[in-house]
């Protein structure tokens, strides 16, 4: 038998075409509620930095759609990795990786309940992964998030990741949403 996961997730594909909306523009690729399952569409899709500029990859708890706009996401927010440019070649692919290995994993122990899911952005100013929580003012749990993504990802450097509200982020002036937390 298979190794039935803790959550059923799916996964998202955005290519960015001008002819329709940015939500059509969203599609389901995939659904899956086992490690052999993850691991046969993982084993079998684009990797992340393969995908042209402007796509995005997004892993969601299944019932959650990847925007702002769902029940789930509208009170939460993101924790925020920016990459440089050099980073998609090094970095990028075991980044996603073990982001999704942290969410399909159950990573956060009890704070693993506000996860909502995670999204890769392929841009061509820099590269950005986030994790989506559904409750921005849950700051136990956010520190909690952060941290560990932090130690997993080994990511050494202070104030390196963010935490926007999407509320936020929704409205951002230019491209900087102000944050609520760092680690
Ligand atoms: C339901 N709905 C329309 C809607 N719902 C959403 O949830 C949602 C959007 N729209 N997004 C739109 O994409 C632009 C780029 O954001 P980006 O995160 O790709 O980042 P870049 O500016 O391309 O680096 C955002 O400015 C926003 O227009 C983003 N977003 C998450």
């Amino acid at each position: 038998i298979k190794h039935p996961l803790q959550n059923q997730w799916t996964l998202w594909f955005f290519k960015p075409d001008r002819a329709k909306g940015w939500e059509e523009n969203q599609r389901e690729v995939i659904h899956f509620d086992t490690i052999e399952d993850f691991w046969s569409t993982h084993n079998h899709i684009k990797s992340a930095s393969e995908l042209s500029a402007g796509c995005d990859y997004s892993l969601f708890k299944a019932g959650i759609k990847p925007m702002w706009e769902d029940p789930r996401n509208n009170n939460g927010g993101r924790w925020l990795i920016s990459l440089d440019k050099k980073q998609r070649s090094s970095e990028l692919d075991n980044y996603w990786l073990e982001v999704i290995l942290c969410l399909i994993g159950e990573a956060f122990e009890e704070s693993s309940e506000d996860i909502c899911g995670a999204v890769v952005n392929i841009r061509p100013k820099g590269d950005k992964l986030s994790v989506w929580t559904a409750d921005c003012t849950n700051r136990d749990g956010i520190m909690k998030i952060g941290q560990k993504l932090k130690e997993r990802l080994g990511i050494q450097v202070k104030g390196s990741i963010v935490y926007e509200a999407h509320n936020d982020s929704m409205k951002k002036s230019g491209s900087v949403a102000k944050f609520r937390y760092t680690v």
